[in-house]
């Protein structure tokens, strides 16, 4: 089930620098969220306090009513949040399904003990889940892959790795960072193609923080814009590129001038 998910003023201070000053909005259950703003805005700040790796220092972060400032990313996890980061963190050495298969522990019965002792029913859901993983990869294309070492494929390849893997734990919200960074014209038609495929056949709510606003324009109902830590504007990705706020803030006030 999608979740839904609300920001209220929510902000971050590391010593005396202001990262991120009273930031709100809310997420629809079931729709995609672009997160944009210039470098240096505070998007994956804002990322880190929603997967629970920063701590606000002021404001509530609610998933489906539940507050979860100051919980562990473990227990987000098993609240159905999932996420990818900005630099893929794949065991290069382990193959393209086991690097999948990492994203479905949450969904092991048991603990670490039961897994490292592979008790009959931890074994027997690995299977299922070993299964679910390849036909994912199947599914997107990838099966010729899942048995090579991950390093042997491209970086776009490792995207997409890291994407089936955090979709292996089910979520019901998952945050993008930066997905298509570095990838080629037509990765990233692969990946707008790929997130669409999981909205339509995942009841799931994403959010994407990204540079890339083809991408943005292509898949989100929504975009949240930050400046210096700030919301500037919120309304469709369209409205986003026309608003002079907006250009001014990636491009000048002189910019901002000549597009009024
Ligand atoms: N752990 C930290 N300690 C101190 N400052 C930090 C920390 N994490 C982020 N910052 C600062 O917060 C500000 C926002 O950084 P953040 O990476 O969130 O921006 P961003 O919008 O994601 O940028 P980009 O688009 O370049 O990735 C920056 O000035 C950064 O230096």
């Amino acid at each position: 089930m999608a979740a839904g998910l609300s920001l209220h003023d929510v902000s971050l201070q590391f010593g005396g620098v202001k990262v991120l000053s009273g930031v709100s909005f809310d997420v629809e259950p079931g729709s995609i969220l672009g997160l944009v703003g210039p470098n240096g805005a505070g998007k994956t700040s804002l990322f880190n306090c929603i997967s629970g790796h920063y701590r606000p220092t002021g404001g509530s972060i609610t998933i489906d009513d539940t507050e979860v400032v100051g919980s562990a990313p473990s227990k987000l996890a098993r609240l159905g949040l999932s996420r990818t980061f900005q630099h893929p963190a794949l065991r290069l050495n382990a193959t393209v399904l086991d690097n999948v298969l990492l994203g479905g522990h949450t969904r092991l019965p048991g603990g670490p003990v039961s897994w490292a002792l592979g008790l009959p029913s931890t074994a027997r859901a690995e299977r299922d889940l070993r299964g679910e993983a390849l036909a994912m990869l199947e599914g997107a294309g990838l099966g010729w892959a899942a048995h090579l070492p991950a390093d042997e494929l491209s970086h776009g390849l490792h995207k997409g790795i890291e994407l089936w893997r955090a979709l292996l734990s089910r979520p019901s919200l998952l945050l993008l960072d930066e997905p298509a960074a570095g990838l080629s014209h037509g990765e990233v038609d692969q990946l707008i193609a790929s997130v669409r495929q999981i909205r339509d056949e995942h009841d799931i709510t994403v959010v994407i923080v990204e540079h890339h606003m083809g991408l943005i324009s292509a898949l989100t109902d929504r975009v949240v814009v930050l400046d210096h830590g700030s919301k500037l504007m919120e309304g469709t990705a369209a409205q986003a590129q026309a608003d002079p706020r907006v250009i001014e803030a990636y491009l000048g006030k002189d910019a901002a001038d000549d597009a009024a």
